[in-house]
């Protein structure tokens, strides 16, 4: 099949290499000049655990660059950038086109519908992890599944079987919005309790009261589901974060809000915690943890820009 996936970062780029080893015609859409030109000047170089590295060859383009007709777009941006990545790749976006959404947090589809018809758009969520180290260089671990739906016509068994000949381990659900809420349940637990704690996945576990705090959040985020008729289940959601933890899994990895805030990025808090916490407000359910979270991450990442740039002003002189 031929394949661009839209955010060509550390997961896109994870995605893209195993799509390739199965056959499938990739190529990459990224905006990060740097980790454009290692990638298409030295190949991109995948360490997995402790193994030695190897390096790939995929094509990446910029947004604007673009051309040529793929049957499936993964989108893989981080969720703010979603918006603009469909702006810059409209010209490549015909009717056959079939998008799959797999970026964490809330609202995705809504600004997928804003470009394409709703039989193009498939939604999905990932346990797929990967970390971008540096411009051209990813470093994985463990393994992940991938759950899809499509959101009106578009063709869910050619896509699932396209991915799974990757051995992505795609799974097709009929209700993916609950699966969106589900995974998005983990990231408001890991993702920002990474950040404020420093810690990866398997050392969140080891905090005596990891799962307490886990459970605030969750209890919060049931109740503002409630409110928009999705059944959060915080059973199904600690037996996942559970098993996140296992290094066979996901326990070795940062979590992708972790990695933005040592590069100085903008984190995708306000489509995770930010969003219940929003909702609940709205709904007049109270979210102190989601809020207190959401401020935090806030917070967190004005101080770590700052910092950085210092640093940087440090590099000129
Ligand atoms: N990484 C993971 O393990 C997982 C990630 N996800 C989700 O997948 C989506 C993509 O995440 P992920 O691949 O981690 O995102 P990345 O930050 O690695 O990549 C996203 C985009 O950010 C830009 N970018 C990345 N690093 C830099 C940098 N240092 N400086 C400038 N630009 C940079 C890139 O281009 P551009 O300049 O165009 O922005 C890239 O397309 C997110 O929604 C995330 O939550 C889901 C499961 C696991
Ligand atoms: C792997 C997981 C679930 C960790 O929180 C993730 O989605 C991320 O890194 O953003």
């Amino acid at each position: 099949m031929k394949i661009a996936i839209a955010g060509f970062g550390a997961l896109g780029s994870r995605l893209g290499v195993k799509l390739q080893k199965a056959g499938h015609e990739v190529t990459g859409i990224d905006g990060w000049p740097a980790h454009i030109a290692a990638i298409n000047t030295n190949g991109l170089t995948v360490v997995h655990d402790d193994l030695p590295p190897k390096k790939y060859f995929v094509p990446v383009v910029t947004p604007k660059e673009v051309t040529g007709e793929f049957e499936l777009i993964i989108l893989l941006t981080k969720t703010p950038q979603l918006d603009r990545m469909l702006t810059d790749i409209a010209p490549i976006i015909t009717k056959k086109t079939q998008l799959l959404v797999l970026s964490n947090g809330l609202g995705n589809i809504e600004v997928i519908e804003k470009h394409v018809a709703r039989d193009q758009i498939l939604a999905g969520v990932t346990l797929w992890t990967s970390s971008l180290v540096k411009p051209g260089e990813i470093h994985t671990t463990g393994t992940g599944s991938i759950k899809l739906q499509a959101i009106g016509h578009a063709d869910a068994v050619s896509v699932a079987a396209a991915l799974n000949q990757a051995g992505l381990n795609v799974e097709i659900t009929q209700d993916v919005l609950t699966a969106i809420w589900h995974k998005a349940g983990i990231n408001s637990v890991l993702n920002p309790l990474s950040v404020l704690l420093n810690a990866n996945i398997a050392e969140f576990g080891t905090a005596g009261n990891g799962m307490d705090l886990a459970l605030q959040i969750l209890d919060e985020i049931q109740k503002v589901g409630a409110t928009q008729g999705v059944k959060v289940n915080i059973t199904d959601i600690m037996n996942d974060l559970t098993d996140l933890l296992k290094p066979e899994n996901a326990g070795n990895h940062y979590p992708s809000m972790y990695q933005d805030i040592q590069n100085g990025k903008r984190t995708e808090i306000d489509f995770l915690n930010g969003f219940f916490a929003k909702i609940g407000r709205q709904e007049h359910i109270d979210t102190p943890f989601n809020a207190l979270v959401t401020a935090l991450v806030h917070a967190k990442e004005d101080i770590e820009r700052v910092k950085l740039a210092k640093k940087q002003e440090t590099f000129e002189i």
